[in-house]
């Protein structure tokens, strides 16, 4: 048999014929039958041993074999798994033994295969992320239309961002197509980007997002190349739009049901009417952030409503980023409206290097997540729109400013915020929608604007929290307050709470005691010593300063090599935006 590969494995040689230690060489020859297989034998040699019982061994391969144990890793009967899982042992051993037939599921064995699998399931989807790339992509590529430059009729112009402009458009060559029926973008920068995230949008959850029809470089003019994006037409009217209206959120009542209620107006329908927008945004913000995609630019001018399917959507993807590939992954760049951004301004840590090569990003994007919660810079944003929904006086650009200044004063801390601005009484009927139903509102508001990114809902938690879940008319039922208290638990400041034990430790503990020394809690809390002039001092400047000098090489390095990774990923990602002929 050719071998493909050589293999490691421990084994366990038992009594009564494990052969005594003194009696192994290294490099000596053992036939041993393979645990996984036919009464063939394969050569193993002796490669060291451990105190006895365990012998580790070196042994070739063949191709079938490496096929076996994969296959017995997964079943915890195989390379690498203790004897007493692999019911292994030296010729003799075995040769007594009745042969294993069929499948044996172990605990370990199971346990691995579970944990392998959640996560590669873990958000962002490492395996549904393979798929998708590697099938979904083409398979959709074979099937949908392309369109050309040519195909399009130009309307009026919507609106003109900083990266593109953006037109209402209709197909010149089909007299069914509705006039104006579909959007088009002209992007320069970042077109390449959006394009890559309204596909993935499309394929993954297209109900979040405006629906995409289509997106190509288009080269032909004598103009800089620009990326067209195409979309469908989906309504006249942003959610910015639409709280600019006196008659808010009466007006977005309508749009959703399609008549007026005959209802009284009042807070408690207002409240209804800003839980089903909440709702819709939660939604498509959940559909982004379990498929990897942080959108870093939700605003209310950038939530459109879809007058087809009755909801609010989600627009412009510039300046999204992919966290399950790395695109457009740049922890330095801020891309953000700062009136709508959360404060810690980077969606990962500035420790978080740039995205590395995709395979690795994809392999590691899980824990990436875990360590960042980048989700919770979207879930600030909507919390913001929350409030602007809630109260009026802070629906326009300049009042958002200040509030954001007198909160930023406050340690973003929105209850003391609330302290100082609860006399004022352009602010009091905000207060009284919030305090509905025990004052439920509030307290998810509260969960939602946080200074810690980690102090924050996710969008399927704050989903399934009691603002939204009311089974009862106007008290909150006992499962209701049950989960809101566990909601509650699970939302405390545990670093608090560390402090505070190390402060307990202190006060009851000495070394001999068990507890923790003055010196060494000093070192706990990563306090500097007390200053004391001296010559090792100054020896410790001079290296401090060579330190500091070194890092700041280190950290240009790194710039410039994020920057020939960006550029390099720039080229190989591009490949899968189409180009017009
Ligand atoms: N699918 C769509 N259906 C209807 N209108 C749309 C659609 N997409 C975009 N628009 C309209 O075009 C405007 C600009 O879109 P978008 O925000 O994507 O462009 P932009 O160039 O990134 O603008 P900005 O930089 O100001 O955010 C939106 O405010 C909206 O009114």
């Amino acid at each position: 048999m050719a071998t493909i590969g050589i293999g490691v494995g421990v084994t366990k040689l038992q009594q009564p014929h494990r052969p005594k230690s003194k009696s192994l060489f290294l490099g000596q020859r053992l036939r041993i039958r393979p645990f996984w297989g036919e009464p063939q034998c394969s050569e193993r040699r002796l490669f060291g041993v451990s105190n006895p019982p365990r012998v580790v061994q070196v042994f070739a391969l063949g191709g079938g074999e490496w096929l076996d144990t994969v296959h017995n890793l997964f079943v915890g009967v195989g390379v690498g798994l203790p004897c007493s899982v692999m019911q292994c042992g030296d010729v003799i051993y075995r040769s007594t033994l009745p042969k294993s037939n069929g499948l044996t599921l172990t605990v370990p064995g199971v346990i691995l295969a579970l944990g392998t699998l959640s996560y590669l399931w873990a958000t962002p989807g490492v395996a549904p992320g393979f798929f998708d790339m590697f099938v979904l992509a083409f398979v959709e590529r074979l099937f949908r239309p392309t369109y050309k430059k040519d195909d399009f009729v130009l309307g009026k112009k919507l609106g003109e961002g900083s990266f593109g402009v953006v037109y209402r458009v209709s197909l010149a060559n089909k007299p069914s197509s509705k006039e104006g029926d579909l959007v088009l973008k002209k992007a320069t920068e970042y077109g390449a980007v959006e394009i890559w995230m309204n596909e993935r949008v499309r394929r993954a959850c297209a109900s979040s997002c405006a629906d995409f029809v289509y997106g190509f470089l288009e080269s032909s003019s004598k103009k800089a190349a620009e990326y067209w994006l195409i979309w469908r037409f989906e309504g006249d009217a942003t959610l910015a739009d639409l709280m600019q209206s006196r008659d808010f959120p009466y007006n977005v009542e309508t749009l959703i049901l399609g008549e007026v209620q005959d209802l009284p107006k009042g807070l408690e329908r207002e409240n209804r009417i800003i839980q089903t927008i909440m709702r819709q945004i939660l939604f498509a913000l959940d559909g982004l952030h379990s498929t990897g995609i942080v959108h870093r630019d939700i605003k209310p001018q950038n939530v459109i409503f879809s007058e087809e399917s009755r909801t609010f959507k989600i627009i412009d993807l510039g300046a999204a980023t992919d966290l399950r590939v790395g695109i457009n992954y740049i922890p330095k760049e801020f891309l953000l409206d700062p009136r709508y951004a959360a404060p810690e301004q980077y969606i990962m840590s500035t420790q978080t290097p740039s995205a590395p090569s995709v395979p690795v990003a994809t392999a590691l994007s899980p824990v990436l997540w875990q360590l960042n919660l980048p989700d919770r810079f979207d879930i600030y944003s909507a919390g913001l729109i929350f409030l602007q929904m809630a109260f009026p006086s802070l629906r326009s650009d300049n009042s958002l400013i200040q509030f954001n200044r007198q909160l930023k004063r406050c340690d973003y801390d929105l209850v003391a915020w609330r302290k100082t601005a609860e006399p004022r009484s352009e602010l009091r009927k905000g207060f009284e929608l919030l305090d509905l139903d025990g004052g439920i509102g509030w307290e998810l508001l509260k969960s939602m604007v946080r200074y810690k990114a980690r102090q924050r809902l996710s969008a399927k938690a704050a989903l399934a929290h009691p603002y939204f879940v009311r089974e009862g008319l106007l008290a909150l039922s006992f499962m209701q307050t049950l989960r809101l208290q566990l909601l509650r638990a699970t939302q405390q400041d545990y670093s608090e709470a560390a402090r505070w034990v190390i402060q307990l430790m202190a006060k009851s503990g000495t070394q001999k005691d068990g507890g923790f020394t003055e010196a060494q809690l000093q070192e706990l809390r990563e306090i500097e010593p007390k200053k004391k002039a001296s010559a090792p001092r100054n020896a410790l400047a001079s290296a401090l300063k060579l330190q500091r000098k070194i890092i700041r090489t280190i950290r240009t390095l790194n710039e410039s090599m994020d920057e020939l990774t960006r550029r390099r990923k720039s080229f190989w990602w591009s490949r899968w935006i189409p180009r017009e002929e």
